[in-house]
């Protein structure tokens, strides 16, 4: 199904909330979801490559990377260490590098955009602390839900009859 966002929004209109549409879809899986874990870091993907390192269980890692246009938070080798350990999907306010490569990989992967150059890795960064997409509360348990139509948040889970 690559056009979740649609169904839900019609199916669930009180229960979904609309975050963005301003995200690139960078994955090989346009459309994902799950559960939320969330890290706020700024130039430093110590805690993202460390997250992702452990077993996902199908959740998404919704990184705060503060805007940041000029270093990548995630690159295909993490991407790759993601999908072996079981995480459906990264969503970055922030970059990525590696993108022809990530194209190819089967995860889903959304982001503002594209950076070469990669962080430096200082151990900074703050796990599972209520973050903000665009103005909207996201937090570690909430279920995110990602397409080519944009990104939505649910307090739970919600499925498509
Ligand atoms: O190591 C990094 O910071 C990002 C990267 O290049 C990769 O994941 O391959």
């Amino acid at each position: 199904m690559n056009d979740l966002l649609p169904d839900l929004f019609d199916q669930f209109a009180d229960k979904i909330h609309w975050v963005s549409s301003s995200y690139r879809s960078f994955g090989g899986h346009q459309c994902f979801y799950g559960p939320i874990e969330t890290v706020k870091c700024f130039e430093d993907n110590s805690k993202v490559k460390s997250l992702l390192n452990q077993p996902g269980q199908g959740r998404v890692l919704v990184v705060d990377g503060g805007g940041s246009m000029r270093r990548a938070l995630l690159g295909d080798l993490i991407a790759a260490s993601a999908i072996a350990n079981g995480w459906a999907g990264v969503i970055i306010n922030g970059c990525i590098r590696d993108a022809g490569e990530i194209a190819d990989m089967a995860i889903g992967v959304q982001a503002l955009g594209t950076a070469p150059i990669k962080t430096e890795k200082l151990g900074v960064g703050i796990v599972g602390e209520t973050i903000e997409l665009n103005n909207i509360k996201i937090r570690s348990g909430q279920w995110i839900y990602a397409d080519l139509n944009g990104i939505a948040v649910s307090e739970s889970q919600l499925e498509i009859e």
